[in-house]
């Protein structure tokens, strides 16, 4: 790790109980660690034209490298599983290898699917058996706080079986009946009270016996992970997410991006 990205012991915040947990792991007493899943194989076809999404430059320097470091930043997070395009497996390690990236944390990298589901199914194949919590994150999540981060490990260790950070809606939803025909109008079927409904972010945090078996049962396509464990019937818990882990997803979520890290480093000074 570098000098310019260790903190000084000034600068080190207080510990959130996901950090203690850590360090009583460590110490032997509980075996559950913790490590991070980061399905980056994504074509980013929304994006547009140019490489895979989460090798696309952000504030200078590659979307995944920000989502690695932002798995990372959490003291509870020892091992991040990078789930790289199919055959981007050894330009993603080159990468890993050029940044700054915490000594504390391990990295594996391995090829990814044709879907999120499979890119996160392969990642969890290659999770070593002594993490007992699993985070997934997006890669085209760069800008997660680690605060946002800890409270997702913190309420898994506090026993939740599935954790997603949320946000309430700033927009009424409506569900429409799909157009019959391309062209054709869709028809407003139902308004859901708006005051009821969340925008779902990542990481997403389970016990990872349970996010296995949800892998292993739910055939269905799904668009996150913490429905396949709701399929399963458990409780998945929600924890406050946070406006900066918004998802890359459409240009214009590039813009913001830009400036979200822009203003970042205006405070801290670099
Ligand atoms: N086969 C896939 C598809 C997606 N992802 C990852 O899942 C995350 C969320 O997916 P999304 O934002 O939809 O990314 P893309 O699939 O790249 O976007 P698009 O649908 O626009 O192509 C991303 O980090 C993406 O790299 C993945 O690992 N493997
Ligand atoms: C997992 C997710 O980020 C939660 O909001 C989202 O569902 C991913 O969707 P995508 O279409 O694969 O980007």
């Amino acid at each position: 790790m570098s000098d310019e990205s260790r903190p000084s012991p000034a600068e080190t915040p207080a510990k959130t109980s996901a950090e203690t947990s850590a360090e009583t792991s460590a110490a032997g007493r509980s075996p559950a660690r913790t490590a991070a899943v980061i399905p980056a194989a994504g074509r980013g076809v929304r994006l547009g034209p140019g490489a895979p999404k989460a090798l696309r430059a952000l504030g200078g320097t590659p979307m995944l490298i920000h989502a690695v470091r932002a798995m990372a930043a959490s003291r509870a997070v020892s091992l991040v599983v990078v789930v790289a395009p199919p055959d981007g497996a050894g330009e993603v390690k080159s990468l890993l290898d050029a940044h700054a990236l915490p000594e504390r944390t391990d990295f594996v990298v391995v090829p990814g699917g044709e879907t999120r589901q499979e890119s996160v199914r392969l990642g969890l194949d290659a999770l070593p058996p002594e993490y007992g919590i699993v985070l997934v994150h997006d890669a085209a999540r760069p800008l997660v706080p680690v605060d946002t981060v800890d409270a997702v490990i913190d309420a898994v260790r506090e026993g939740a079986p599935a954790v997603v950070p949320a946000v309430p809606l700033a927009d009424t939803v409506k569900q429409v009946e799909p157009a019959a025909a391309p062209g054709e109008p869709e028809p407003v079927v139902a308004t859901p009270e708006r005051a009821r409904l969340r925008a779902v972010q990542t990481p997403q945090g389970f016990d990872r016996a349970t996010l296995v078996r949800a892998h292993g049962t739910v055939t269905d396509d799904v668009t996150d992970d913490a429905s396949m464990v709701e399929q399963l019937g458990l409780a998945v818990v929600v924890v406050p997410g946070h406006e900066e882990a918004f998802k890359v997803t459409r240009p214009l979520d590039l813009v913001l991006a830009e400036a979200v890290l822009a203003r970042r480093r205006l405070n801290d000074g670099f």
